[in-house]
């Protein structure tokens, strides 16, 4: 694939994100237009689809929050640390908050939100950021960085209109806007000031993880339907 969707950040086509974007079309444009995505923009989502959806991504939440940490810890620059450090504090208050409280709307039982079983993608996921953090490589951690956050700014900033209700409307909410259009820039920004030639030895295992990882969030929206 060879075209790229219009996206609401700011992009050198020819860049290491810009150019494994275009690569990735594909996976990308499926997830973002994924049913899971029409339908919580609907408000139809089934009540035990989105709680199979939640119940995994807490887990891939708690991976991430791990995985920042090591972006805190490698980054090269003192300006992105306190960027990376102050992305844990909101995603500690609001995102959490946000899971807490709808788990109680859904009624979910409390194993299912500390240790359920994991499905194939949450574990393909959860495994890509274990290895990254503890990698300690700055630009890996980045790769996977930037595919979460804008491929979820690009189905957030989907232009139709919000459900009522908060637990559709919320999610979405966390993944739209100015505040998290200008986190996702920053890190595509870090990773093109970091990433090696895509076509070095290091840009190419880069680039391997990026199409597996736009590959499993695709695949991640598909299980919430399994
Ligand atoms: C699977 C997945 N990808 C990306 C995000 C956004 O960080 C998320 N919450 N879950």
């Amino acid at each position: 694939m060879n075209t790229a969707a219009p996206t609401t950040v700011n992009l050198q086509p020819e860049s290491f994100a810009g150019t494994l974007r275009r690569q990735t079309a594909e996976n990308w444009d499926a997830a973002v237009n994924h049913r899971f995505v029409e339908e919580l923009f609907a408000g139809t989502v089934d009540d035990d689809v989105l709680a199979r959806y939640l119940i995994q991504d807490y887990q891939f939440f708690d991976a991430f929050l791990a995985m920042l940490g090591a972006a805190v810890a490698t980054s090269d620059s003192a300006q992105a640390r306190l960027r990376f450090s102050q992305q844990l504090g909101m995603l500690a208050a609001d995102e959490d908050g946000y899971f807490t409280q709808t788990f109680r709307t859904l009624e979910v039982p409390a194993a299912q939100t500390v240790s359920p079983e994991l499905t194939r993608p949450t574990f393909e996921f959860v495994e890509h950021m274990r290895q990254v953090t503890n990698s300690r490589n700055y630009a890996d951690i980045l790769v996977v960085l930037v595919i979460a956050e804008w491929l979820y700014l690009d189905w957030g900033e989907r232009d139709l209109p919000l459900p009522a209700e908060p637990k559709h409307r919320g999610w979405i909410e966390l993944h739209r806007g100015a505040a998290f259009r200008e986190w996702t820039q920053f890190l595509i920004d870090e990773l093109d000031r970091v990433a090696p030639a895509l076509e070095s030895q290091d840009g190419r295992a880069l680039a391997a993880r990026w199409h597996d990882v736009v590959r499993i969030e695709r695949d991640f929206f598909d299980a919430a339907y399994q």
